[in-house]
């Protein structure tokens, strides 16, 4: 079953996940609500639209399966690092391909994600009084890299006219002169809000950090998934003469492959690159060497026509929400496939907005609480879906809004006549 047809691949294809031990559809009472498994919802699991963690809900590439499928056939499954040069080359020709940037091979380090990189990257680098910078809203997994380092974190809210996103340098220049502020943990692109950063905006934020003697890590996970005919410029390569600046990437997120938890992290510094390899646990997943590498060798054709779809999908809640909440804010993202949507004009007042939406609509769905701060009002949805489930989860969203908004006029009313 390659999921594809002609030579398209089906992304309209609904794929049972149940009993795979998914995140996405095991594991939402305990992240998102701090709850067990005995929590009861008025909807059967199966019977939720899944909108919160960041993974798809299409196949893997037939690619990359079929280059695991291969590297079972060779039956062990021993220790393994990466060793063969061909994962390097693989990896370089794809940041020339879509980047046109190229670092030395001995820079390339591997983690089991990009998270854990996060957590030791700002242990090596952070003294036990320093501190991390963010911009907020944030994933809130760079909040946890501080808090797992038990470092102070310092966020720098972005600036939000209507629903546009924009970094307010003043602020994070004034916190990154703060001489206990020791990494920037930056997001290129941005998730929550999507934003591809401009070359000014990134040559800002490295020159403020840079200056203020910081290092970067610039975490480029969502890089490939872009609008199409968006383009993303890595940090990094705008800065050739600092080695301070640590990116990280991975085709985890661009191919639907997070659970084989496997990322590049490009350090370019020797110091730091040599407390990586003394302290990393090296050895590494033999079938995710063989699915990231087959990635890279073999994903473009998925991701273009993966990128076509998503940009129907957002096209799809842009006009959606036009007819049927009007008065959200949203733009279409230039990156990611997550939508970031402001319904402070229809959200009830007061209740936490992912299990208002889990009771009352049956949908899963992530919020701005959720991002460390400056998100109010927000909700965040997963794209990457069906057209036929995002038409079904903008449907229960939008009802149960409308809904509750007729409800609070009527009560209202009730109030102005009694
Ligand atoms: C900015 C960013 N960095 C790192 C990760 C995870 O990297 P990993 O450890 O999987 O290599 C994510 C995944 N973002 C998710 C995952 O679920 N919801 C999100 O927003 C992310 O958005």
């Amino acid at each position: 079953n390659t999921n594809k047809i002609d030579n398209s691949y089906n992304f309209d294809e609904i794929i049972d996940r149940t009993g795979t031990n998914a995140m996405n559809t095991d594991g939402f009472r305990q992240y998102i609500f701090n709850a067990t498994s005995e929590m009861k919802f008025p909807f059967k699991d199966e019977e939720f639209i899944r909108m919160w963690i960041a993974d798809m809900e299409f196949a893997t590439p037939p690619e990359i399966l079929d280059a695991v499928r291969e590297r079972l056939d060779r039956r062990i499954m021993g220790y393994s690092q990466v060793f063969d040069p061909s994962y390097y080359e693989a990896v370089a020709s794809w940041m020339k391909r879509y980047y046109d940037w190229s670092f030395p091979k001995e820079h390339l380090e591997t983690s089991n994600g990009i998270i854990p990189a996060l957590y030791e990257l700002v242990e090596y680098i952070c003294q036990p009084d320093e501190k991390v910078l963010i911009l907020t809203p944030s994933y809130g997994f760079f909040k946890s890299a501080a808090d797992h380092n038990q470092l102070e974190l310092v966020c720098s809210d972005m600036l939000n006219e209507e629903g546009h996103y924009t970094i307010d340098f003043d602020d994070f220049e004034a916190k990154a002169r703060d001489e206990k502020v020791r990494v920037c943990i930056f997001c290129n692109p941005h998730n929550p809000s999507g934003r591809i950063w401009s070359t000014e905006e990134l040559k800002r934020v490295g020159e403020i950090c840079l200056n203020n003697e910081l290092w970067i890590i610039s975490d480029e996970i969502h890089c490939d998934l872009l609008r199409t005919g968006k383009t993303h410029t890595p940090l990094a390569k705008l800065f050739p003469d600092t080695d301070r600046i640590i990116t990280c990437m991975s085709p985890s997120k661009t191919f639907n492959m997070a659970g084989l938890m496997f990322s590049n992290v490009i350090i370019p510094n020797k110091a730091l690159r040599e407390i990586w390899q003394a302290r990393h646990y090296g050895f590494k997943n033999p079938l995710s060497i063989a699915a990231t590498q087959a990635a890279y060798e073999h994903g473009d054709e998925w991701l273009r026509q993966l990128k076509l779809y998503l940009d129907d999908n957002f096209a799809y809640v842009d006009d959606f929400l036009k007819i049927h909440l009007p008065l959200a804010v949203f733009h279409i993202p230039e990156a990611t496939y997550l939508a970031w949507i402001d319904i402070t004009p229809y959200a009830p007042k007061n209740v936490n907005l992912p299990l208002f939406f889990a009771e009352q609509a049956g949908v899963l769905l992530e919020d701005g609480g959720m991002f460390v701060s400056n998100g109010e009002g927000c909700i965040r949805l997963n794209l990457a879906c069906p057209r036929s489930v995002l038409k079904e989860g903008l449907g229960r969203i939008s009802r149960v809004l409308v809904d509750q908004q007729t409800e609070q006029k009527q009560a209202q009313e009730e109030l102005a006549h009694a």
